[in-house]
């Protein structure tokens, strides 16, 4: 457990999923493995649904473009009927490209969202949390904090984690969630807009994350409360 001292304008908690919340084993070696060992099935019988075809479109503009990467895997973007089966390889194969070098996109955590919620329902997956997040974030609720997700995880897919969680449903401890629809973590402009969502100043968040890079909510905080990112970075690392 780390022990740090919150800053006093600190009204609000915004936390990360992997690696903060959550060991970074369930998502590597439990929810990811369950998206490359079930995407062709989970395609082949969801294919003509609107869900499904709208995730295949964000799926094939984000290939468009990706298609400057090295290695890069295209989707084909109109084909007839009777290749249905070469589309959903050429899906299957750019969903195991992007999970290779473990993309962000905003399309593929879409997908695995959606993905994920059957076997969440049914029991198949529950959601693990450290065993010092639930009593911290009651303690933080006590002390009159708002607490937030923000995490490159679909919300949809932080819903599931924390409603069908080890610890069971945990969704009414926390105020609201945020995904990459508001911007990727490593862009200042991202905790502008979550700010403004929930109406209130950067400095009065305090992010907690375990990925250094993902800290420009600091610099935004910074033109104006420098002590908030000493005070963080003093105490959390
Ligand atoms: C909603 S949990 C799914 C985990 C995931 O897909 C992911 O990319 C985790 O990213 P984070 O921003 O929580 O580190
Ligand atoms: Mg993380």
């Amino acid at each position: 457990m780390a022990l740090f001292s919150v800053p006093t304008p600190v009204t609000t908690i915004l936390l990360d999923i992997e690696g903060t919340t959550t060991p970074i084993t369930f998502v590597k070696d439990v929810l990811f493995p369950y998206i490359k060992e079930n995407i062709k099935k989970y395609l082949l019988e969801h294919w003509q649904e609107k869900e499904c075809q709208e995730d295949i479109t964000q799926l094939q503009k984000q290939a468009e473009k990706d298609s400057h990467i090295d290695g890069f895997v295209p989707i084909p973007s109109a084909i007839s009927d009777n290749e249905t089966e070469n589309m959903i390889q050429a899906v299957v194969d750019n969903v195991y490209w992007q999970m290779s070098l473990d993309r962000k996109t905003t399309a593929l955590k879409q997908l695995q969202g959606h993905m994920w919620r059957s076997a969440y329902i049914t029991g198949q997956l529950k959601g693990e949390v450290y065993e010092d997040v639930v009593p911290s974030i009651r303690q933080w609720r006590e002390l009159g904090f708002k607490l937030y997700i923000y995490s490159s995880g679909s919300v949809e897919a932080q819903k599931l984690l924390f409603g069908y969680s080890i610890e069971g449903n945990l969704l009414k401890l926390l105020d609201g969630h945020f995904d990459t629809t508001v911007g990727h973590k490593v862009e200042s402009k991202s905790y502008r807009n979550i700010a403004d969502s929930i109406r209130c100043s950067p400095e009065n968040i305090l992010f907690l994350t375990d990925v250094v890079k993902d800290m420009p909510l600091y610099l935004v905080t910074q033109e104006s409360y420098p002590e908030a990112v000493i005070s963080f970075q003093l105490g959390f690392y």
